[in-house]
């Protein structure tokens, strides 16, 4: 038998279906085959079942759609790879929701795990990004941390139950979105608050310039978008003003009190005069008394001699009074003179603290401060770091040719453009002069030139205003990026060279140190 050709195992299968007296089904026939040919029949293939589920997958986009055709494919080739290789291939693409399909088959991914997407790996940055998101939110509502809890504690078990996930995922989302909005109001309403004790400060010193000058920064600083570094610098400038009211209030104090000494002494001293001229008026009083009633010129002698006494001691009371009072009157002035010279050494002394009281740019000492801050903040975070200086161009000539103030007026005007067009992560500080330095954090040195090319830009269209005339100011300036392990000092150093290099070669330029 194993010799015979297919045809005759063909035509022997077709006797052997007719003397059985089986129906000629491709199932029948195969079996036969099979028999007659002595050969194993191939495994059964459940071509009905698959079609059936291949009918039942959705496809919904492209990568589901080309897998759905591989799998009919695999199908009609009796190809159990095939086949394999398609369901796997379907399953990248996108979770499907377990709904009954019009077949009657339930989709695949009952599991979580059936569907890629919902890998334990997958499952964990949802996790946390939960956790990461919890300290926005606060700490008040006890109720949203234990669900957040109960949430993570759930998506961390090695297989979670899926529709529950769902389930606790809304729940948690939506009493995120109460949270999350509370908390936005509460910010809101801290910044009026913060804006109203500002307001409050300023008008209590009315006075005193620098203090206003710093209130109305305060203000400015605490105003949306809020940004870390913006904080930072609310806070700074919060605790100069602290510092300066609690000096301001002792030294008030110490004027009050030594007033009231003054006074003191004042009224001592009249109450003594007024006795001294009550004593007078009963010494002439009897003086006269005895006029009246002396008969001879002898005895008039030690009347007259009385009476002489009675008023040189009262001259001597005066003098003694006058000169008391001189002294009071000079200590007074003194004392003022002592105060208003420390008004303005505090004053002085003040606005040197952070900030320059010209510009409201960090100083020397804000800027070392600030610098210290990125440095440490960029190496944490592995970031680039970028630091700038900029001289404005011919500010002498500016100076020459429009005064003094107009000079301090561009100055102010360039801090203000700059603030206005650098982003609210950067800081601006007075380096000298005419010369500022901006911290550009998160900044490549490509990217610190192109800032800088840009405030150019911006101040060729913001122009100084000076008696109705545009004046264009313009800068040269060096950008240098911080190397590893550089000092912020050295960085300064480079930048300043680049900067030099574009003054020598023609002004209003900016190059990479
Ligand atoms: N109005 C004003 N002028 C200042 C201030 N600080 C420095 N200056 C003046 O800035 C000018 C700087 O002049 P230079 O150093 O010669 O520089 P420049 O004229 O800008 O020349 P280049 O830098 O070469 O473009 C000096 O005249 C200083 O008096 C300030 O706070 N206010």
């Amino acid at each position: 038998m194993a010799d015979r050709s297919p045809s005759e195992i063909a035509r022997e299968t077709f006797k052997q279906l007719s003397l059985k007296k089986l129906a000629p089904t491709p199932e029948n026939y195969q079996a036969l085959y099979h028999e007659v040919a002595g050969t194993l029949p191939p495994a059964h293939f459940p071509f009905d079942r698959l079609r059936q589920i291949s009918a039942a997958l959705p496809a919904k986009n492209p990568g589901q759609q080309k897998q759905c055709g591989l799998l009919e494919s695999a199908i009609s080739q009796r190809s159990w790879e095939g086949v394999q290789n398609a369901l796997v291939g379907y399953a990248g693409f996108g979770m499907v929701a377990p709904t009954v399909s019009d077949s009657g088959l339930a989709p695949l991914a009952a599991s979580p795990h059936s569907n890629p997407a919902l890998t334990p790996e997958f499952m964990e940055q949802i996790a946390r990004l939960i956790d990461n998101a919890l300290p926005a939110l606060g700490t008040d509502d006890d109720r949203f941390l234990e669900q957040a809890r109960e949430l993570l504690a759930f998506i961390r078990q090695p297989v979670p139950d899926l529709p529950r996930t769902k389930t606790m995922l809304a729940n948690f989302s939506h009493r995120l979105s109460f949270t999350a909005e509370d908390q936005a109001e509460i910010k809101i309403v801290l910044l009026q608050l913060l804006h109203l004790v500002f307001t409050n400060i300023g008008e209590l010193c009315i006075d005193d310039q620098w203090l206003k000058g710093q209130i109305d920064a305060l203000m400015e600083a605490s105003t949306p978008p809020l940004s870390l570094r913006r904080l930072d610098d609310v806070q700074r400038r919060l605790v100069d003003v602290i510092a300066k009211q609690a000096e301001a209030k002792t030294r008030a104090h110490e004027a009050q009190t030594q007033m009231r000494e003054l006074l003191v002494a004042f009224v001592d001293r009249l109450s003594l005069m007024g006795e001294s001229s009550g004593v007078y008026q009963v010494r002439i009083e009897e003086c006269a008394r005895q006029i009246e009633q002396v008969t001879s010129i002898e005895e008039l002698a030690p009347v007259l001699q009385s009476a002489l006494s009675a008023t040189r001691s009262m001259a001597l009371d005066t003098q003694n009074s006058r000169e008391q009072l001189q002294f009071m009157r000079d200590k007074t002035e003194q004392a003022e003179a002592e105060i208003s010279k420390l008004h303005l050494e505090l004053d002085r002394v003040s606005a040197q603290a952070r900030h320059d009281p010209l510009t409201g740019a960090l100083n020397r000492r804000g800027l070392d401060e600030a610098i210290q801050r990125e440095i440490s903040r960029a190496m944490r975070k592995d970031t680039p770091l970028c630091l700038a200086l900029l001289d404005i161009d011919n500010f002498k000539k500016l100076n020459d040719d429009l005064g003094h103030e107009a000079g301090d007026a561009a100055l102010t005007h360039l801090a203000d453009v700059t603030r206005a067009s650098m982003r609210p992560q950067d800081t601006l500080a007075r380096f000298g002069g005419e010369e500022f330095v901006i911290v550009l954090p998160d900044t490549g040195l490509e990217l610190g030139v192109l800032a800088l090319t840009r405030l150019q830009r911006e101040l060729t269209k913001k122009f100084f205003l000076r008696d109705n005339q545009k004046v264009l100011i313009t800068f040269s300036a060096g950008v240098a990026q911080l190397a590893t392990g550089e000092s912020g000092v050295d960085c300064i150093k480079r930048a300043d060279q680049a900067m030099y290099l574009a003054k020598r070669t023609g002004k209003n330029r900016v190059l990479a140190g």
